[in-house]
């Protein structure tokens, strides 16, 4: 098993990474209480897991946390209160209405001097190190985008989505599963082309590589990892709270 515990294995940077971590959501689906990231997954809240697994790649020298808009001052606190690696900075801004005006925000915060970008969601607390490191490695070789992704275990159907609430949402096709890959993130991206996404596309998407895709520059698949699931929803939780003790016990994590 690999996992957040493992020592990074990249080399230190050629051109520095930074990672953009959008944690203003609510986190709806989930159901009621504090903003998602900061919900606790084995006693520490959600980010905090995010940021160092983004934090244990030796590459990422800056992570960019996009914190609910009225709540920056508690996150900063959080980030003081729990240890976190020192070779890296952190900076906190305030987020926005959407996941891609957040990352938006973030990356108005980026320094100059950092060339490759990966995004995170905060709400992907347990991406291993290795999966950091590998979306890296792709973008150092020359990808402008780079995602983790994994084949899927279920058959997949499009539907003509239903009228109204109750009615019946008919089946209009069945895309091979071979072909379809569910992504996850952090998502890896060469700055300039990032940025250029953000600029370009104005309609609401759900991650950023598929605004890349509107750009018509190549999107590049690494393998993803099955505990770099998202917390969506409430069984989402007790799963990570599952892989947290498994990693306590076997790696003393
Ligand atoms: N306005 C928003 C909405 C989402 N996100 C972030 O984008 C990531 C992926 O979003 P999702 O899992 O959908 O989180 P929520 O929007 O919080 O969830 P929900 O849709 O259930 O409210 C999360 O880390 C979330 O904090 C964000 O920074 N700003
Ligand atoms: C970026 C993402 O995690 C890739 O799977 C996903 O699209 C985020 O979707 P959400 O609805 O904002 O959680």
């Amino acid at each position: 098993m690999s996992d957040v515990s493992r020592p990074s294995t990249i080399e230190p940077p050629a051109v520095r990474t930074a990672a953009v971590i959008p944690a203003a959501g609510r986190g709806v689906r989930l159901g009621p209480g504090a903003p998602k990231a900061l919900r606790a997954l084995g006693g520490v809240p959600m980010l905090i897991h995010a940021v160092r697994a983004m934090a244990a790649s030796r590459a990422v020298s800056l992570v960019i946390v996009v914190a609910p808009p009225d709540g920056t001052a508690e996150v900063k606190s959080l980030l003081d209160a729990h240890a976190l690696p020192e070779r890296t900075d952190f900076l906190v801004v305030p987020g926005g209405e959407t996941r891609q005006e957040s990352v938006r925000l973030g990356l108005d915060a980026l320094p100059p001097e950092y060339g490759i970008v990966l995004v995170h969601d905060a709400a992907r607390p347990l991406v291993p190190v290795d999966t950091v490191d590998a979306v890296i490695e792709a973008v150092r070789e020359g990808a402008p985008a780079v995602v983790p992704a994994l084949p899927l275990a279920d058959t997949v159907k499009e539907v003509q989505p239903a009228a109204a609430p109750g009615e019946p949402e008919p089946v209009v096709a069945t895309p091979d599963r071979a072909r379809l890959r569910a992504v996850q993130t952090p998502q890896g991206f060469d700055r300039a082309t990032l940025i250029q996404a953000h600029e370009t596309v104005t309609d609401n998407v759900t991650d950023d590589a598929s605004m890349v895709e509107q750009l018509g520059l190549p999107v590049v698949v690494v393998p993803g990892h099955e505990e770099a699931f998202k917390v969506t929803r409430p069984l989402d939780l007790v799963l990570a709270e599952a892989v947290l003790t498994r990693r306590r016990l076997t790696d003393g994590f």
